[in-house]
């Protein structure tokens, strides 16, 4: 059994359909990438996931369970959210923002203290732990939103361009912490190079569709990328991973 199941994903505003029929399974253990153009729907879909949104049609499922209808605290719990560009508006300390992380469980002080100390490690905040968040750069920040996320410590992570703000390195750190801990994750990504290195499997949306799905291997073809996208990679195998990565058009090769 998936560990998240959404099928028939449906959700429309003024009569329109923004997502039309979106299935997405996620499996213990997987990390799932979901790419596609500008408005192609990764938001809404995966607002829907963590139940920020309910959609007009389709249902998810959260180990066999109907997410609508479980208590919203023991979704909280079990599942932990990175979504785009939070908002961070008030004067807390780094620590005390990793700390929201916990709100949801029984745990207790050691406990949370713990698990927030070992997330602001692993994202490497430790010595701002004590900072405003105010005073953060956009990378710091989105990297707070990620302990916060880690502490939760749920079942499951979902991630909305989690990348985004970060430098090449700590790009590479968020994509290796998570698939080196054994998280199952689902996460838009606009890189599809990063996609492509990390994901075990990626579904690509095109206008509110899953036009593709797949490991990387089977999705991310030329001929894809460039229906959907519209520019066209020269596609190589990574020499020590075999990997698909992309190359794109520069100026003396338009
Ligand atoms: N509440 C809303 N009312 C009207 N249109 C909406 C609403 N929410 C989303 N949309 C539209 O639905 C489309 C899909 O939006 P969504 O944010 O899910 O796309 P996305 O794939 O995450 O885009 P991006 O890569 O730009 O972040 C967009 O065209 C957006 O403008």
């Amino acid at each position: 059994m998936s560990l998240l199941d959404a099928r028939g994903l449906r959700y429309e505003v003024g009569g329109q359909a923004i997502v039309r029929d979106v299935s997405l399974a996620v499996a213990r253990g997987e990390v799932v990438g979901l790419v596609g153009p500008n408005g192609s729907g990764k938001t809404t879909v995966l607002r829907s996931v963590f139940r920020a949104l309910r959609p007009t049609g389709g249902a998810v499922w959260l180990a066999g369970e109907d997410l609508f209808s479980l208590p919203p605290k023991q979704v909280a719990r079990r599942m932990s959210v990175v979504a785009q560009d939070s908002p961070m508006e008030f004067d807390f300390t780094v620590r005390e923002v990793v700390t929201m992380g916990r709100f949801a469980h029984e745990g207790g002080g050691a406990q949370d203290a713990e698990a927030c100390q070992r997330a602001l490690d692993l994202v490497g905040l430790t010595e701002l732990a004590d900072r405003s968040v105010l005073t953060l750069s956009g990378g710091e920040r989105q990297r707070a939103l990620i302990a916060r996320a880690l502490a939760q410590n749920g079942e499951l992570v979902v991630l909305d361009e989690p990348t985004n703000h970060l430098d090449i390195g700590y790009q590479h750190e968020l994509m290796r912490l998570l698939t080196g801990l054994g998280m199952t994750a689902v996460a838009a990504l606009h890189d599809l190079n990063l996609a492509a290195g990390y994901c075990d499997r990626i579904y690509v949306l095109r206008a509110g569709l899953v036009v593709a799905a797949g490991t990387p291997e089977q999705v991310l073809t030329e001929d894809l990328v460039e229906q959907v996208f519209g520019v066209r990679p020269h596609l190589v195998a990574h020499p020590a991973s075999g990997r698909p990565q992309l190359l794109f058009p520069s100026k003396e090769n338009p």
